[in-house]
């Protein structure tokens, strides 16, 4: 990275994982510092990566050239009135949290270069994947900096337009949960039919990580991996025929409308 200063506004779980990362990365512990109101979070993250920490927001992102707002969507309005008056023109926002606009950014914060993304959760691993779209006030420069952010925990994807991060939110971001979901009924199905609950656990476990980095690596796209498996009038076969007969696609699809919905009814609610 060109040496920026990257200041975190909120170091919860994302941004412990993203500042791992690019701790990681070498980006220098002096580059970096956060702020957070838990005085044992600040203390493990000084602990663990040699950071500056804050108790006040202002503090933190004093000649910082980006700034991360990684808050909970309920009180980024709060948090960022109260930063506004220590803003200089300069900074780059990044915002990592769901449901909140470039537009609402901009009122709370005045006219800057913001960047939003929407990462998911395998960053803890440095296996996430995030979408992001910036604003028309970011520089050249300024994208490639908030990119090597995003992509110190994993794949950051660029994305044309702003209300894409809907959809970007209900495939990626909230994404885990439902493999996690399938892994959960997978190993209660197995422990149903026969196996120690532990075996189901570690069966199904294995085989998601396993098919995740065969669809990954292969060069066939995931429906030929699928046919691979599948002999014909099979086991495979006959459980996909149970899965389609259940309506199993145009279920993801509603799941997927429900998370993409709810997102922009976020954006609705809390961009006031
Ligand atoms: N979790 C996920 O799967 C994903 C989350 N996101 C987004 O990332 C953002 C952060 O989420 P996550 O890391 O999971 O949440 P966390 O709750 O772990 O982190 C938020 C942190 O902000 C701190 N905080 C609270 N009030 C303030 C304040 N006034 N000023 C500064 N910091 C404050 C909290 O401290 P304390 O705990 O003491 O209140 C907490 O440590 C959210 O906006 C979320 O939408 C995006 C993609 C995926
Ligand atoms: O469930 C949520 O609202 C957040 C956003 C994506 C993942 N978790």
């Amino acid at each position: 990275m060109s040496n920026p200063t990257i200041a975190f506004v909120g170091a919860g779980n994302m941004a412990a994982s993203l500042i791992g990362g690019l701790r990681a990365q070498g980006v220098a512990a002096s580059a970096i510092r956060a702020s957070e109101p838990g005085s044992e979070q600040r203390a493990r993250l000084q602990q663990e990566h040699g950071i500056a920490t804050f108790a006040d927001n202002g503090e933190a992102i004093k000649g910082a050239d980006l700034i991360v707002l990684a808050v909970k969507p309920q009180i980024m309005k709060a948090v960022c009135l109260d930063l506004a008056p220590h803003l200089a023109p300069n900074q780059v926002i990044i915002s990592i949290a769901a449901g909140i606009s470039c537009a609402s950014l901009e009122n709370w914060l005045g006219q800057r270069p913001v960047v939003r993304c929407m990462p998911n959760t395998p960053a803890l691993l440095r296996q996430g994947v995030s979408g992001l779209f910036a604003n028309v006030r970011v520089s050249a420069a300024q994208k490639a900096q908030a990119e090597q952010v995003l992509s110190a925990v994993g794949l950051a994807l660029w994305l044309d337009e702003e209300a894409q991060l809907d959809a970007v939110t209900a495939v990626s971001g909230s994404g885990p949960a439902y493999f996690f979901l399938l892994i959960e009924a997978m190993t209660a199905a197995g422990e149903q039919l026969g196996l120690p609950r532990e075996t189901a656990a570690r069966l199904s476990i294995q085989t998601a990580l396993g098919a995740a980095r065969m669809a990954s690596e292969s060069d066939v796209d995931a429906a030929e991996l699928r046919r691979r498996v599948t002999s014909p009038n099979g086991t495979t076969e006959a459980a996909i025929k149970t899965f389609q007969a259940g309506g199993f696609e145009t279920l993801v699809q509603q799941a997927l409308n429900a998370a993409a919905n709810r997102s922009a009814e976020l954006a609705e609610q809390l961009g006031q």
